[in-house]
């Protein structure tokens, strides 16, 4: 079994531009280097033949109409294009990214093939989310010294080894009585945060938890609710008498800072948010709430109400066994930058406003 230190290796590799390998039980090792971090030297000692397979996600197959019938039943299932002459890394950079899809003619025809280890595929998408990276690949090229499992990447994701690694006073404007909670875990270097304001005092706590949103929380951007939100759950937590604020590190709904504003860059072409995500190759909200729930169990608080619009955080919390009392609306008066993005959220992903 391989270790989640070498998937760290591999996500250290993948950014690098140095291929690695997945090898998931039953299949042969599927070899990959990432488009976004090869260049055409890479490419060639990587595929001897010059030409190399392309593994892309399915919503980024959809956009090329490039699904094949198995692909087209099941979102989750990736596609390869084959190699052909002309896929050399300025094609592949095309077909990989979305941005420059108006500015570049696609060549053709593309011919997609069978997939042969579906679950290294699978595996090798996720790690591409996990490292913040455009989620395509050239595949079966030379055999890598870094082979990881698709088992050791979901340990990786895991929350089990979160631990509490400090705590202390911290006041904040407007809230004075407030403390804050450091969380690590030896798999990722991006540290969770509690803040807790107030004093327990019988009732349920009040709970936000905040995804982290880097233009949002400290530019003031006008793009998305989340600089408003976070300084409104601190307010309305401090109303109620006591509460938790969970700062999150899933920049980009989870895909990272860098494809989040790629799918800023899609939003200035006229997309919506869930067809931004759907373009760039990712789900729609890559999250898992498993480490809140983590969180407020190491903060021994097993029952809260929640402040939020959005269903899929109840629902996350619930499946972990933290039992949500009470939904608590957070909804904040739009502005003309974020009209849109606040309607397709309510349309598209179900928030309830
Ligand atoms: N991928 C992507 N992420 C975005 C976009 N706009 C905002 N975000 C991210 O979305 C997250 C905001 O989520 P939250 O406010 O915690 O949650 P929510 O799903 O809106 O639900 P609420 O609890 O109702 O606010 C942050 O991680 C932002 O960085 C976008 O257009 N694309
Ligand atoms: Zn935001």
């Amino acid at each position: 079994m391989t270790e989640t230190r070498d998937v760290a290796k591999a996500i250290d590799a993948l950014r690098r531009g140095w291929p690695i390998a997945i090898a998931a039980p039953g299949e042969d090792a599927l070899t990959l280097l990432a488009v976004e971090t090869a260049d055409p030297r890479r490419l060639d000692a990587f595929a001897s033949t010059g030409q190399a397979s392309l593994l892309i996600s399915n919503g980024r197959a959809a956009t090329l109409k490039l699904t094949n019938q198995i692909a087209a039943a099941d979102p989750d299932h990736p596609v390869v294009i084959a190699p052909a002459p002309w896929i050399d890394f300025a094609a592949a950079t095309a077909i990989a990214d979305p941005q420059l899809d108006l500015s570049t003619p696609l060549k053709g025809p593309f011919r997609t093939q069978e997939i042969a280890r579906p679950l290294a595929a699978a595996a090798a998408l996720q790690l591409a989310r996990i490292a913040g990276l455009l989620p395509a690949f050239f595949t079966d090229g030379i055999y890598p010294e870094i082979t990881i499992t698709p088992e050791a990447i979901r340990a990786h994701e895991s929350a089990t080894r979160l631990h509490i690694a400090t705590r202390a006073r911290l006041p904040i404007a407007g809230e004075e009585d407030a403390e804050i909670v450091a969380f690590r875990t030896p798999e990722s270097a991006g540290e969770h945060i509690a803040l807790i304001i107030g004093q327990p005092d019988g009732t349920l706590p009040l709970v936000r938890l905040h995804s982290e949103c880097l233009t949002g929380d400290v530019l003031g951007s006008l793009k998305c609710d989340c600089g408003p939100q976070l300084h409104e759950a601190l307010h309305r937590i401090g109303g109620a008498g006591w509460g938790i604020l969970l700062y999150l590190r899933q920049e980009g709904r989870g895909i990272g800072l860098v494809n989040k504003l790629r799918a800023y860059a899609l939003q200035d072409q006229g997309f919506d948010t869930v067809d931004a995500n759907t373009r760039l190759g990712f789900a729609v909200d890559a999250r898992d709430f498993a480490v809140a729930a983590r969180m407020l169990d190491l903060l021994g608080q097993r029952r809260v109400r929640l402040l939020t619009n959005n269903p899929a955080k109840v629902a996350g919390l619930e499946a972990q066994g933290i039992t949500v009392a009470e939904r608590v609306p957070l909804a904040l008066p739009a502005n003309p930058h974020n009209a849109r993005y606040l309607a397709t959220k309510r349309d598209r992903t179900g928030h309830q406003l």
